[in-house]
């Protein structure tokens, strides 16, 4: 048993609020943990699932008393949920979020959070494609990495309970800053989404010509694409509106590097590809040599 906080109210209760929940219960990290999601709906599966020791219809009555309040809604609803919140929070109380971006969602949350409340952001690098309060899992964070981006003036105190409190649900943690951070995740998490929701769209169109084989006959690869592209459309739809810059600028560079690629094609320069293939083979390889490839799916899924 590991309890770092007494009271946790989670706000939205989908994939990454469901997971931190089981998370919690599974190593005692907090002693009461009470939930609020929006619709009526989600609040009924959640009472059903035993999801939260206490399921609340509204989100002031679910942050009373709390001393960690995590935002885990989609990143352009998270500014409204702290303007509602903001004048309930408990002196003393750590706000946290989940967002996958974080510099707009501090400049949306950061003026609604009341001088008495640390405010912390994180991130945690673990997710699928589903979605809502029956996809999450007590294993989802294990050996994974969450990013804590303390904001301007943050409590060290607060940031390392934080840090405490992700590291007993599982996860390594490391602190970022917030544009680098924003860069980052463009090219290892926004742009290949992006670039997975395109490929099937363009499977989709060819599919009308070829009469299903595009999908009949799919290879591993574009499954994989497939499971991505199936991924919650408001939450990424939020992702690339807020971190539009970053997105930008890495999908500048990619297209770049695609038209070099598509000229060497049709130039049929064999040396350029083969060279290009093998520089990003070995990029791999360094990955797995250094025992970094903690994204390997999660088995033994368990609530
Ligand atoms: N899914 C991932 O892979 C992943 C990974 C890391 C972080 N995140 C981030 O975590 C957050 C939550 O993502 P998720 O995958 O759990 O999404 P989800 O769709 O599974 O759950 C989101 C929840 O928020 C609720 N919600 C939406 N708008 C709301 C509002 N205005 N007020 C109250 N509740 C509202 C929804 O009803 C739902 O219950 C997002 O900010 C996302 O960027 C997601
Ligand atoms: O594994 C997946 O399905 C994910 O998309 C998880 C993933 C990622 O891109 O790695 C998605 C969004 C996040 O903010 C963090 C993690």
């Amino acid at each position: 048993m590991t309890q770092i906080y007494d009271r946790v109210a989670l706000i939205g209760l989908g994939l990454i609020a469901s997971s931190m929940f089981w998370a919690m219960k599974r190593n005692g990290v907090a002693g009461h943990v009470a939930g609020y999601a929006r619709s009526a709906e989600t609040r009924d599966t959640a009472r059903r699932i035993g999801l939260c020791d206490t399921v609340c219809d509204t989100a002031i009555e679910a942050v009373k008393d709390a001393d960690l309040v995590v935002l885990a809604v989609p990143v352009g609803a998270m500014g409204q949920v702290a303007q509602e919140i903001g004048p309930h929070l408990k002196p003393g109380a750590t706000l946290t979020d989940v967002g996958s971006v974080k510099k707009q969602v501090i400049e949306d949350v950061a003026p609604h959070v009341p001088d008495t409340v640390h405010f912390v952001p994180a991130h945690p690098l673990a997710g699928t494609e589903h979605s809502g309060p029956e996809s999450g899992f007590a294993t989802l964070f294990d050996n994974r990495w969450c990013l804590i981006v303390p904001s301007e003036g943050s409590d060290q105190g607060a940031v390392d309970q934080l840090g405490n409190y992700w590291k007993a649900l599982g996860s390594h943690i490391d602190v970022m800053d917030p544009d680098h951070h924003d860069l980052v995740l463009a090219v290892t998490s926004h742009c290949p989404h992006l670039i997975a929701y395109t490929m099937v769209g363009v499977a989709d169109d060819l599919r009308r010509v070829t009469d299903s084989e595009v999908i009949k006959y799919s290879a591993a690869g574009f499954r994989d694409f497939t499971r991505i592209a199936a991924s919650d459309p408001t939450m990424w739809r939020d992702v690339f509106l807020t971190n539009k810059e970053a997105t930008l600028e890495i999908l500048g560079r990619f297209t770049e590097e695609l038209f070099a690629l598509q000229r060497a094609i049709r130039q049929g320069d064999g040396e350029l590809l083969h060279d290009y293939f093998t520089r990003t083979r070995a990029i791999r390889r360094g990955i797995i040599e250094a025992g970094q490839d903690t994204a390997a799916p999660n088995f033994g899924r368990s609530r």
